[in-house]
């Protein structure tokens, strides 16, 4: 950033994901998802900088250079549904000639079967066919968001990320989308799924990475997050107890600047069971970052 300053967007980030499983990617607004999910794609900004490894078929995401990542691994490899598809889409180019056009470049769709199958893509992502022919400001932001996933979906990519793929729709788009999702996951493609929509996460995911202020600090099975015996990390029991359908009750306070992040556990100053243990940064550790996690239940 100017004058030196540095934001660490994300800090702190680790985890596999297998062919066939979604992963959920939750946590509050600013905290790094998307961030994470641009690193991926080597679609950061030019002045932001990259540590460690994003591995995927051998090719290092963080280092590939721009050339194996446009013809290689960019709706190849990993697809991406973006959480602003009215920036992402071609605001002069109709949203047939943009499922055509990506059909052409990433499958072998034969040019005489272009339009069947770019209304085949629309209606994988609940796209009305009739909106086909309008351009991207002409749509509503749900049916901008469809338009984006239907695009994402095309490459049948290993990996897709879905930055916020629900935002803007009605319960039953929600869950239409949620499944279409999920059967790309099922056909042996791994989600990468960010969503703030803790319910369709419930629907879709098997394991579930909270996120806090640029670090994971959790990561669980769905069932277990979600069901019997909880989550572990007070935010992440935090994040789950402010649903209107659980306690209702928000977490107190804000989420720290990424800008200027307290020395040990950021989420110390809104946790309720701080004490100094917490003015050390908690590893992760067994799937959780905390000095105070829930206990595993023991087997
Ligand atoms: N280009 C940028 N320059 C500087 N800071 C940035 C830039 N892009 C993002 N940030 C900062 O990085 C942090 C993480 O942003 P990110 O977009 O990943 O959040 P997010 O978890 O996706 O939030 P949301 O749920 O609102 O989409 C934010 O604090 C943001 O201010
Ligand atoms: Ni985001």
């Amino acid at each position: 950033m100017r004058g030196g300053r540095h934001v660490a967007a994300v800090s702190g980030a680790s985890f596999d994901l297998v062919a066939g499983e979604c992963l959920a990617l939750v946590g509050e607004s600013g905290c790094g998802k998307s961030v994470l999910a641009s690193a991926l794609l080597g679609l950061l900004p030019g002045n932001a900088q990259t540590a460690g490894t994003a591995t995927i078929d051998g090719i290092d995401l963080l280092t590939a250079g721009e050339r194996t990542l446009a013809r290689t691994v960019r709706g190849r490899r990993v697809g991406l549904v973006p959480q602003s598809p009215a920036a992402h889409l071609t605001p002069v180019r109709t949203v047939r000639a943009q499922l055509e056009e990506t059909l052409r470049e990433l499958t072998t769709t034969p040019r005489a079967a272009l339009r069947a199958a770019a209304v085949a893509a629309a209606e994988r992502a609940a796209f009305p066919p009739a909106l086909l022919d309008h351009y991207p400001h002409e749509l509503s932001g749900g049916q901008a968001q469809r338009a984006a996933t239907a695009l994402a979906l095309i490459g049948d990519a290993p990996l897709l990320l879905a930055d916020e793929p629900t935002t803007g729709l009605d319960r039953d788009l929600v869950d239409r989308t949620v499944d279409e999702l999920r059967r790309h996951a099922d056909d042996g493609r791994a989600l990468l799924m960010i969503t703030h929509d803790l319910a369709a996460a419930e629907r879709i995911a098997d394991r579930v990475a909270v996120m806090y202020a640029g670090r994971i600090v959790e990561l669980s099975r769905a069932d277990r997050f979600f069901g019997d015996p909880g989550p572990r990390h007070p935010y992440a029991r935090g994040l789950l107890a402010a649903l209107p359908e659980r306690d209702f009750t928000p977490i107190p306070g804000m989420p720290p600047e990424l800008g200027a992040l307290p020395d040990g556990c950021a989420f110390a100053a809104r946790c309720d069971r701080a004490d100094d243990t917490c003015g050390a940064v908690p590893r992760f550790e067994d799937g959780v970052a905390c000095h105070h996690s829930e206990e595993t239940v023991r087997a």
